[in-house]
């Protein structure tokens, strides 16, 4: 068995000897270990142990870690399954290029994941998806009630491939669980609508592409992956969204990986990422 380990507390001495000497007394063996100090003289510290484990369940662990480390040191975490790929539902609108390179990377087997279903406010992607074997639901907007009904309890992780339609926080409450949006700008930079033309009208040197938890706020959630490249006077806007889609690609798969691997903490509206 594969387990992960995340940890975030405030830093101090003796929390790395203290969780690595649980999980060996457990019989763990473990196989990777990162950390990062936001302070060493007492800011916040965060640890991503990775380890696999012969006998004994992960729900036997975390109530062990519990009572044995984690109140010890005040720590906030969580024991994911490594063995346990995450179901990933993906929302898309009308451009394809984010949704397609995530079922190709998934069919290459890239990904670790399953994908209960692709849903989109437009039929157009229904052949292609349907080529990879994934059901696809065409749910125009308004859709939030029956986007529910498809997503809640059938998902662990929803993926925006550029989905076009703002997401309340009533949905987002309701269906409890993290949502992972490419958004096509170096934000904070042009948040919003149309980053593109907005950037070309502006006379950007830069263009990029930002991979985010969706929060209530639109754009404002904590950034997981961004990427950025050079653009010229000789760009307009058209040649940028062409420039742009490479680089939106890249950087979701990037940060659906990190998510999908549990190299992902979020504190604040930041992340650390292993
Ligand atoms: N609650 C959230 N919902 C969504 C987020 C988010 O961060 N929080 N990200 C967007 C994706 N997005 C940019 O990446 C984005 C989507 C839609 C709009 C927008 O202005 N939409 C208009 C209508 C657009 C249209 O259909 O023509 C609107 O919904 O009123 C801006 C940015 C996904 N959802």
């Amino acid at each position: 068995m594969n387990g992960r380990l995340l940890i975030t507390c405030h830093d101090r001495h003796g929390i790395v000897a203290a969780v690595a000497g649980f999980l060996a007394d457990s019989g763990a063996n473990i196989i990777s270990s990162d950390q990062h100090s936001t302070d060493p003289e007492g800011g916040e510290f965060f640890m991503r142990m990775e380890f696999n484990l012969d006998q004994g369940d992960l729900s036997s662990l975390g109530r062990a870690f519990q009572q044995e480390v984690a109140e010890r040191f005040d720590m906030r975490w969580r024991l994911a399954d490594g063995g346990a790929p995450k179901r990933m539902a993906v929302l898309v609108s009308k451009e394809d290029h984010c949704l397609v390179d995530l079922l190709w990377r998934h069919r290459r087997g890239e990904l670790d994941a399953t994908i209960p279903l692709v849903a989109s406010n437009h039929p157009d992607w229904a052949n292609d998806v349907a080529g990879f074997g994934i059901a696809y639901h065409h749910v125009p907007f308004p859709n939030e009630p029956e986007l529910i009904e498809l997503l809640k309890g059938t998902c662990d992780l929803v993926v925006l491939a550029r989905y076009m339609r703002i997401l309340s926080g009533d949905f987002l409450a309701q269906l409890g669980v993290p949502i992972i949006n490419i958004h096509h700008s170096f934000l904070p930079a042009f948040a919003g609508a149309n980053p593109y033309q907005r950037a070309y009208e502006r006379g950007v040197k830069i263009i990029g592409a930002t991979a985010h938890y969706v929060t209530e706020e639109l754009d404002a959630g904590p950034i997981i992956e961004q990427d950025v490249a050079r653009v010229s006077h000789r760009e307009h806007s058209e040649t940028m969204v062409r420039l742009g889609r490479d680089i939106e690609r890249t950087v979701l798969a990037r940060a659906v990986k990190a998510h999908l691997d549990d190299r992902v903490l979020v504190y604040g509206n930041r992340t650390v990422v292993f």
